[in-house]
């Protein structure tokens, strides 16, 4: 099966837009609230949204980022040291409305790290979670609060996110796995 592409560039900033909107509908103390990006797309998702809050609400709104690579309990990335790095939150966590935001949730073992890592900047007042993509196929009990859209696949499949910061483009495609 070749690429198919899922999101186009227009489709992505809407789905931001939306996500920012629903952001401020819930009513957060926009002073307290802080957005923590999951390396490396979950970081530019979260300063987008970041953007949309300044141009909308005219709130500066922190970003952190958050490399979790070591925290993660399965096999796929402890490969140790090396991978801990790029971890910079700007602020103490501890009573905060933290926003993890994140390009796709697929099993839910990135969030649950990512859960454990914060927790070592403070204790927050609570925790949301952003998705550009929710794919399915949890192996824990995570959901997402913020869903850009919703990509139900086959585990024979992956999501690839590609963003104008690091891929030279804005879109979602979906692929067989272990294809180009
Ligand atoms: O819900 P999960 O099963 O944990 O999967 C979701 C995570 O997988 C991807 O990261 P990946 O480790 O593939 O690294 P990448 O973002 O650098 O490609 C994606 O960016 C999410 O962070
Ligand atoms: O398909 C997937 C699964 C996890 N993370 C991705 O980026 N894509």
């Amino acid at each position: 099966m070749a690429k198919k592409e899922v999101i186009d560039e227009v489709t992505m900033k809407r789905a931001l837009t939306r996500i920012t909107y629903e952001i401020i509908e819930r009513n957060y103390e926009i002073d307290q609230l802080v957005l923590v990006g999951i390396k490396t797309r979950g970081i530019y998702i979260a300063r987008r949204i970041a953007q949309r809050l300044q141009q909308l609400e005219n709130v500066e709104v922190p970003v952190g980022a958050l490399d979790i690579t070591l925290y993660r309990d399965d096999q796929k990335n402890q490969t140790g040291q090396a991978e801990l790095h790029d971890s910079s939150i700007p602020e103490s966590l501890e009573g905060k409305e933290v926003i993890v935001v994140d390009d796709v949730l697929y099993t839910g073992r990135t969030i649950r790290a990512a859960l454990d890592a914060i927790m070592d900047f403070g204790r927050p007042q609570k925790i949301a979670l952003a998705v550009l993509i929710d794919r399915g196929h949890r192996e824990l009990p995570i959901r997402a609060d913020f869903v850009g859209k919703n990509i139900p696949t086959s585990s024979a499949e992956e999501i690839v996110v590609e963003m104008l910061e690091t891929d030279g483009a804005d879109r979602v495609l979906i692929n067989k796995k272990g294809e180009a």
